[in-house]
């Protein structure tokens, strides 16, 4: 106990050594080896074992006492805040759980204390006229509260280092080149908590591939680290600019609704609104009706879409279903005469299921595979997902669902960005049609202000909030309106955007029409046409959203279906059936908890707001069930089939895409739901088994590190520093001096193959370090390549080129990935 207490302070006094009064620990001029050793030297002798291979002589210090326990104090304050969070419900913990969480000592504000570095990553002097005209930035326009006592500035000046080049302190590996690709803040509004930063375009990562852009770069600096920052309370994107330049090295779309209106029949200019549905019930139907339900409604209407989770379970297998749809569309076309077009999902978790479901699907199309769009849950999918589509599909239209995307862009959070900037990265990443919700008129947060979001999508110049961007020709992204739709919602929608040349999927508008599909899809033909009549003023002086809006926010009670409150827990489990989510929900003012609960398992399984006609018995087998409610804590407990969840085509086994479509889904931008969030999630173990799990841990680390496989302690890793800005030599040097002492080594997340430091200069100095690290210290030394992308071919050559590069000790890498989209939805 006493030799941990003195590590304890040992490590506490390292820290203050670094930190203090915001300093660096050396100066930037001391090479790496010297500065560890200086470092050294201001700890108790004590510190010595636990910093591994350093026998150095040591002073004991004199604020040994006050700094003791103080990385332990550190954790019990993120235990305090992560219980905080959970806003009291520490009553639910048991008892064991609660233990963890031991005293604090003083000591967050020397952990949390920024350095002011505002001389350096804010440049308010910079204009943002000249920054576009020089077209070397990127442009991010952010609302940024501090924590109370921060300084506005200094906050500004942290946040635009953490997402550049710096950390929380000075690094001594710093140099005058880092210094050239700092984002800056260039502009702030404390009072309206307006920030603005410029970020060199240097700073991305680039394809080793083919020299091309990644979305995922851009997100992991402009809303990566940033978003858990002690000193900053929020920070939420409501704009972003691309200069030209640089926005085309983005594949953008490839398709567009130009492409329907073709196939439709109605050349390539104003073709008008593309009714569409989506096959209602959302999970549920099996292949017979499934394919009934696409006759239905293509005798009338022109589109439909698989609903964002419908793929491949196991009582609706795509090697069933999809040729019935097939039957489905090559009957009504010849009956009706026109062309009709069927969006299917190939989201998963693996690019080849993703693939492999795509080819089969276009096989089974066979002439018909042009009328045939692909459609990925973008947002809990990720980015890859849609460049997996985009990079091997370019000729199919392809359908950006946005399921769950409201997790982070609902005006509820102030993290995150919003749907506007959702929506607008979409067409830079080459959506061919993005939903974008109904703008207020249909059951979707949402709201009239959005038609900018439509323009930003359609036009080649549009105004954003902050930012007006030039496209340059990048073709348009389609809007996909959706969400409650119906024909009487329409003519008010189209009014309010101006025009009526989208897409529109009416679900429960279609199938919840009380004459069925046919008359559904009808009905939303006439809606546009009755707009263009009201419009030519036929109608006379009629408002056209009188009496409509109310009703598409007005949800049904749907409490007797999805609502089983005798069921237990225990049973639930015992059974080994069922998914459990523990959420905490907050309906909007004036709805019952327990409607909202059932709407929103609705929501989440095999319903929408309205009852559709296709409903049949076995649908009602599969649906998700809410089993406990406690409205005073606002708890809620979903119990969801492993049925719903989609199954590889592959190799059966489960997906997280569809897991996370389902239980975080649509229900994070319901009209009727204030917040919904996960605070707990259970897998019955044999359902569990069908996911992968890791295949490798720490004591693979240990082993390589020689030290067995049980209990080898602490692995002693950094991060290169600073974040970006170092060029090949300097890094490798970096990795030499850290590798003198320590045992890991990681990229920074958005380390990869910038400009300025390309990969195939910057690993061979990384293997050099390594080697001669390692014969010098006699022991194993570990590095974590990241290898993120958007596109997975991208991912597989940049990890094949490392371990290639690696030779014999490729064993010790780990490929790092960091995704930004998926872990905003993991959040
Ligand atoms: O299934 C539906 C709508 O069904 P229905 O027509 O029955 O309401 C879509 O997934 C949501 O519109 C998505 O929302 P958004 O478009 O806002 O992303
Ligand atoms: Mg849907």
């Amino acid at each position: 106990m006493a030799q941990r207490a003195s590590l304890g302070a040992a490590a506490g006094l390292a820290a203050v050594a670094c930190l203090k009064h915001g300093q660096s620990f050396v100066s930037s001029q001391v090479p790496p080896r010297a500065a560890f050793e200086e470092t050294l030297q201001a700890s108790p002798a004590e510190a010595a074992p636990a910093l591994r291979g350093a026998a150095h002589a040591q002073q004991p210090s004199p604020t040994g006492g006050a700094a003791a326990l103080a990385a332990p104090a550190a954790a019990a304050a993120i235990a305090a805040a992560v219980g905080s969070k959970r806003r009291g419900r520490a009553s639910k913990l048991a008892a064991g759980q609660a233990s963890c969480v031991v005293p604090v000592h003083s000591r967050a504000s020397v952990a949390r204390r920024a350095l002011d570095q505002s001389s350096r990553y804010a440049d308010l002097s910079l204009s943002e006229e000249d920054l576009i005209k020089n077209g070397q930035h990127v442009l991010v326009a952010y609302i940024m509260k501090p924590k109370a006592g921060y300084d506005y500035l200094a906050t500004a000046a942290h946040f635009a280092a953490e997402s550049s080049t710096g950390t929380n302190v000075n690094v001594c590996t710093t140099d005058d080149f880092t210094k050239t690709v700092d984002a800056l803040v260039y502009y702030i509004d404390p009072e309206n908590e307006e920030m603005k930063i410029a970020y060199p375009t240097a700073l991305f990562d680039r394809n080793i591939t083919d020299g091309r852009a990644m979305m995922c770069s851009v997100l992991t600096l402009s809303i990566g680290n940033n978003q858990g920052m002690g000193d900053v309370d929020y920070g939420k994107i409501y704009d972003i600019y691309f200069p030209p330049q640089y926005l085309r090295l983005f594949d953008g779309p490839s398709c567009c609704v130009i492409d329907m209106w073709r196939i439709l029949g109605r050349g390539t200019v104003g073709g008008g609104l593309v009714v569409g549905t989506i096959i209602k019930p959302k999970l549920g139907l099996q292949p017979k009706p499934f394919g009934q339900a696409c006759y239905g409604f293509w005798q009338g209407g022109d589109f439909i879409k698989n609903d964002e989770p419908q793929g491949n379970q196991t009582f609706c297998q795509m090697n069933e279903c999809i040729p019935e749809v097939v039957k489905a569309m090559r009957a009504a076309q010849e009956e009706t005469g026109q062309g009709k077009l069927f969006s299917a999902n190939i989201t998963a978790d693996d690019p080849n299921e993703m693939i492999a479901r795509a080819k089969y699907i276009l096989n089974q199309m066979g002439p018909m595979a042009e009328n045939c769009a692909f459609l990925v849950d973008g947002y809990v999918a990720g980015g890859t997902a849609v460049t997996v589509a985009r990079r091997n599909f370019p000729k199919q239209f392809l359908h950006y669902h946005r399921a769950g995307h409201g997790a982070v862009t609902s005006p509820q959070t102030q993290r995150g960005y919003t749907a506007f900037v959702h929506t607008k990265l979409s067409r830079v990443i080459g959506a061919s049609g993005i939903h974008t919700g109904t703008m207020s008129f249909g059951k979707m947060e949402g709201d009239a202000s959005d038609k900018n979001i439509g323009f930003m999508l359609q036009d080649d110049v549009a105004d954003g909030p902050y930012y007006r961007q030039e496209w340059e020709g990048m073709k348009q992204t389609t809007p996909i309106i959706s969400g409650g739709m119906n024909a009487l919602r329409l003519p008010a929608f189209f009014e309010n955007l101006g025009h009526s040349n989208v897409i529109l999927t009416a679900g429960g508008g279609a199938f919840g029409h009380k004459d069925g599909p046919k008359q559904g899809a009808i009905s939303c033909a006439q809606g546009e046409e009755s707009w263009k009549l009201w419009k030519a003023g036929t109608y006379g002086d009629v408002s056209l959203s009188d009496g409509v809006v109310d009703v598409a926010r007005r949800a049904l009670d749907q409490s007797s279906r999805y609502a089983d409150l005798s069921l237990t827990e225990e049973d639930l489990i015992k059974n080994g059936q069922h998914v459990l989510v523990a959420y905490i929900m907050k309906p909007k003012a004036g709805y019952d908890y327990l409607a909202t609960a059932a709407h929103f398992a609705a929501e989440s399984s095999t319903g929408t707001n309205v009852n559709v006609c296709t409903t049949d018995d076995f649908t009602k087998t599969v649906d998700a069930l809410v089993y406990y409610i406690d409205p005073e804590n606002e708890e809620m407990k979903i119990a969801y089939p492993t049925a719903l969840f989609d199954r590889n085509i592959t190799d059966g086994r489960a997906m997280m895409c569809s897991v996370l479509t389902l239980s975080i889904g649509n229900n994070q931008g319901m009209g009727d739901v204030d917040y919904g969030k996960i605070y707990d999630i259970y897998f019955p173990p044999q359902y569990l088994r069908l996911f992968d799990g890791p295949s490798c841990c720490v004591i693979d680390m240990w082993r390589i590190l020689g030290r067995g496989t049980v209990g080898g302690g602490l692995v002693v890793g950094t991060i290169i520093k600073p974040k970006l800005g170092l060029q090949p030599k300097p890094f490798g040097q970096a990795c030499y001096g850290f590798w003198q002492g320590g045992d890991f080594i990681k990229n920074d997340e958005p380390q990869g193959n910038q400009t300025f430091c390309q990969m195939n200069e910057c690993i061979p100095e990384v293997v050099k370090a390594m080697r001669a690290a390692q014969e010098e210290t006699g022991q194993g030394k570990l590095f974590s390549a990241n290898i993120t992308a958007d596109d997975p071919n991208e991912m597989i050559a940049r990890a094949k080129y490392i371990l290639n590069q690696m030779g014999p000790m490729a064993r010790i890498i780990a490929p790092s990935w960091s995704t930004a989209t998926w872990l905003a939805a993991l959040r």
